[in-house]
């Protein structure tokens, strides 16, 4: 039995209102919800820490917050829902308390520009989180779960160049023929099983992109010990990294449980695993000289004495390149079964391509498929990939038009609420595919631009803006390059022949990515295809 999984569900049971038929967990409940009662009758209300000052706005908080709790209970099982109904009953900005946290959500590109990039030497940090920066980033090494520091910003500075499009030929002959493999796994599949849920086979194109890419391996089936190992790293760290398993980063006194279900233990056990994992690519890539992420981030100046930081770098690369990636992908089949016209128009601008160069284009050639280009940034708009990005943290009190965020508040920036704000977007909740098509600028490059500049907000923000945007750029236009002009996407159809279309509206709330629910579709091969 894994007790720390049962203080979590118990959590999320606990959220639901609902008991849990296990009895650790729910002496541990009672124990913990007595201490938080206790602490109820001596805690103070918060919520003057963004009160009006000096004719600033006031930060405007929703309803159902508790002392303490603050509004843990209000999330409900629905939270994606629930943050996103605030943002309508409540403008661009408001403030949840998360126990002894300050959460903070922007739904405006402007005020979020204003907050993460004009501000950026404020709002760079990132929340103290047990897990995510103590043991996984090893006390605070690589990128994702650093603080700012020379060395964060040197190994930054070298991902972003390792990762631009100056290395583009040696990615694109890791990523062609994962991208064919792909298409012959989703085609076989439909055959065999009459349709495919396209997310598995996506999640192991899209980890094997991000092998080849950091140790220049790939795995060769899902049994491989490769894939498995980059599988468990980037479930037990999403897991791990979740709100529900940090609770006592916002209700210190469930440290009390952590230490009852000997929570850092287990987070030890799963690190020296992880660690043993990437160490041994890494000596792997570095015997085999392979050229590659893991190779160069030693070959640069200040980073090679550090080996930790590097491993936790190339740990940081296969969590948050994996799944991204293999979602967006995921979005874009299961948006487009319900478009034939719009895969028609997909369809024959690759082959017009085709007919004219007498093969399939590159990266390079992008300047010829405008409609695709703008097909791929408005399945981004219209399915985001995480809910909230990665949070930020002040670490000093800023004021951004005219709003005071006082320091320490945690900052989100709520990304589908963002891509449907109607302030920004014309008609925000309709999928236009040609909505870009005047805007040639690769996502990569409009992800650091000012917000008038920017087609969506995906890869975040400011000093914390994604360095693997460009890879991830080029992985799904290579994927949608190979999909088009050799397939076609169906969907599902019951047996009198009526459609079933994979549901927008469910994707899983509590994951960091917004997987799609029943990502089920029949992917058919092209008999007009010309190459
Ligand atoms: C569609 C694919 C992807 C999406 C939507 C995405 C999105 C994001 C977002 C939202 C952040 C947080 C930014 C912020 O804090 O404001 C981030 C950070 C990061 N991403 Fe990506 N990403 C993708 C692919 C990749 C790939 C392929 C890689 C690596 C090769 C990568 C590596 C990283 C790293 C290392 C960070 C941490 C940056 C930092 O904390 O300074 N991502 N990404």
């Amino acid at each position: 039995m894994d007790l720390q999984r049962d203080a979590s569900d118990l959590y999320k049971a606990i959220l639901k209102n609902t008991t849990p038929g296990n009895n650790n967990a729910t002496i541990a409940a009672v124990l913990s919800l007595g201490a938080c009662a206790w602490l109820l009758l001596r805690s103070s209300h918060s919520a003057s820490s963004s009160k009006a000052i000096d004719g600033s706005k006031e930060i405007p908080e929703p309803k159902g917050g508790l002392p303490y709790l603050g509004h843990m209970f209000a999330l409900g099982n629905q939270p994606v829902t629930q943050l996103n109904q605030w943002h309508e009953e409540l403008g661009p900005i408001y403030s949840i308390r998360m126990g002894v946290k300050q959460w903070v959500f922007v739904n405006d590109p402007y005020l979020a520009h204003e907050i993460f990039n004009v501000n950026g030497r404020f709002t760079a940090d990132r929340p103290h989180t047990t897990f995510f920066m103590d043991h996984y980033a090893l006390g605070g090494k690589g990128i994702a779960g650093a603080n700012p520091s020379l060395l964060w910003k040197r190994t930054r500075a070298a991902a972003f160049q390792i990762l631009s499009p100056k290395n583009r030929p040696m990615f694109e002959k890791l990523h062609v023929p994962e991208a064919d493999m792909l298409i012959e796994n989703l085609l076989e599949a439909t055959e065999k099983e009459g349709s495919v849920n396209v997310t598995p086979l996506l999640q192991f194109t899209t980890v094997n992109v991000i092998i080849a890419t950091c140790f220049g391996k790939r795995a060769e089936s899902r049994d491989d010990q490769i894939f498995k190992d980059i599988t468990e790293l980037v479930h037990e760290a999403s897991f791990r990294a979740s709100a529900p398993e940090e609770l006592s980063s916002y209700l210190p006194i469930w440290t009390i449980l952590d230490i009852l279900f000997q929570k850092k233990k287990k987070m030890r056990g799963f690190i020296e695993r992880r660690n043993h994992a990437i160490q041994r690519l890494v000596d792997e890539a570095l015997e085999n000289n392979v050229d590659c992420f893991a190779k160069s981030l030693f070959e640069q100046e200040g980073l090679g004495h550090d080996p930790e930081n590097i491993l936790v770098t190339l740990s940081d690369s296969a969590l948050a390149g994996s799944e991204t990636s293999a979602t967006m992908l995921s979005w874009s089949m299961v948006i487009l079964c319900r478009y034939p016209e719009i895969q028609k128009i997909l369809r024959d601008e690759v082959d017009q391509f085709i007919r004219t160069h007498g093969r399939l284009p590159t990266f390079d050639d992008r300047d010829s498929l405008p409609y695709s280009n703008s097909v791929q940034k408005e399945c981004m708009r219209f399915m985001p990939i995480t809910h909230l990005g990665l949070p930020h943290e002040t670490n000093q009190e800023i004021v951004c038009h005219g709003y005071r965020i006082p320091k320490g508040t945690t900052v989100f920036c709520n990304m589908q609420s963002m891509h449907r704000n109607a302030t920004f977007y014309t008609e925000p909740s309709t999928f236009i595919p040609d909505r870009f098509l005047n805007d040639s600028k690769p996502m990569y490059a409009s992800a650091n631009s000012r917000p008038e500049g920017r087609d969506q907000f995906n890869f975040g923000w400011g000093r914390r803006t994604c360095p693997g945007a460009f890879l991830a750029e080029l992985e799904i236009f290579n994927v949608y390059v190979r999909l088009f002009s050799k397939c076609i996407i169906e969907p599902v159809k019951n047996e009198t022949g009526v459609p079933i279309y994979p549901d927008l509206d469910k994707f899983d709330q509590s994951a960091i990515v917004s997987v799609p629910n029943n990502p089920v579709v029949r992917v058919i091969k092209r008999t007009d295809a010309l190459i």
